[in-house]
């Protein structure tokens, strides 16, 4: 198999509720798939079962997660555990609730990366200021330092995504990174994500309600409705032809967006 991660008929149930069915999509090595739909139709919940973190009462009841040949909701949390962050790693809405108030985002940087066996605190600075200069902050340095309080929202997200390639993961889980953002923010986070892309080839899994940033971004698209896909291809195809009444309804609601 050369995909980065497939789902196979994949059914979650929170406290025995079904809220997510039968969804199956495959994401290849520097594809980005976007999941629209819905709200609460279950699109988080699909991101989230990949990192084992659906919490108290969340369960895969069925289908399988492939991450090579390893299926995710069978794997041993120790083993799940070190896939995080170093192979896939996962963004929210707002990367300033991850970071700690009182520790500067550079010590909070090199705990994350010693959890993952780094122990050369001087390499990891110079490949943090790297990884900052890349995504384009003019004073890495000084980003290093800040707390995160010393920076805006905006600029915290965009810290949050360059921290997330620290270790150069394979699969990108974004959840809903833009919606907290304004538009000129917005769209910076999105060039941030296609270069992780084009810099370390990296796949992207991104859940949004916004059609535009899907469109600017996205590969495939799957689109969602009460737990279940209702339109899966590649995204030209599925804006230009959508097949599914709801997506041609989802898409006569969105106001026209330039590519
Ligand atoms: N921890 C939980 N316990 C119980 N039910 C949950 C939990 N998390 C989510 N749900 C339920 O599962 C369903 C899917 O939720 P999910 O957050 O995945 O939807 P979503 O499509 O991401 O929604 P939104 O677009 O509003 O973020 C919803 O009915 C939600 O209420």
């Amino acid at each position: 198999m050369s995909e980065i991660i497939r789902y196979e008929h994949v059914d979650i149930s929170y406290y025995e509720k079904r809220v997510v069915q039968d969804i199956s999509f495959a994401v290849q090595p520097g594809e980005i798939l976007g999941i629209a739909g819905e709200s609460g139709s279950g699109k988080s919940t699909l991101l989230r079962a990949a990192m084992g973190l659906l919490g108290r009462g969340g369960v895969v009841t069925r289908g399988d997660i492939w991450y090579g040949d390893k299926d995710l909701p069978d794997l041993p949390v120790k083993e799940l555990r070190a896939l995080c962050g170093s192979e896939m790693a996962m963004i929210f809405q707002s990367a300033g609730n991850s970071f700690c108030a009182i520790r500067t985002v550079g010590a909070q940087l090199w705990e994350m990366m010693q959890a993952h066996g780094k122990k050369d605190k001087v390499a990891f600075a110079e490949q943090a200021r790297d990884i900052l200069a890349k995504f384009g902050f003019a004073s890495p340095g000084r980003i290093l330092d800040s707390y995160p309080f010393e920076l805006s929202g905006g600029m915290q997200q965009r810290v949050g995504v360059a921290a997330a390639m620290l270790l150069q993961p394979k699969l990108l889980l974004a959840d809903e990174p833009t919606s907290a953002l304004d538009v000129t923010v917005q769209k910076q986070v999105i060039e941030e994500m296609l270069l992780a892309r084009k810099l370390f080839g990296t796949s992207i899994l991104l859940v949004t309600h916004n059609i535009g940033v899907i469109r600017k971004m996205a590969d495939e698209v799957l689109i969602m409705k009460d737990g279940a896909c209702v339109e899966y291809g590649n995204t030209h195809e599925v804006m230009e032809r959508p097949q599914s009444a709801y997506t041609k309804k989802l898409l006569a609601a969105v106001p026209c967006l330039r590519r």
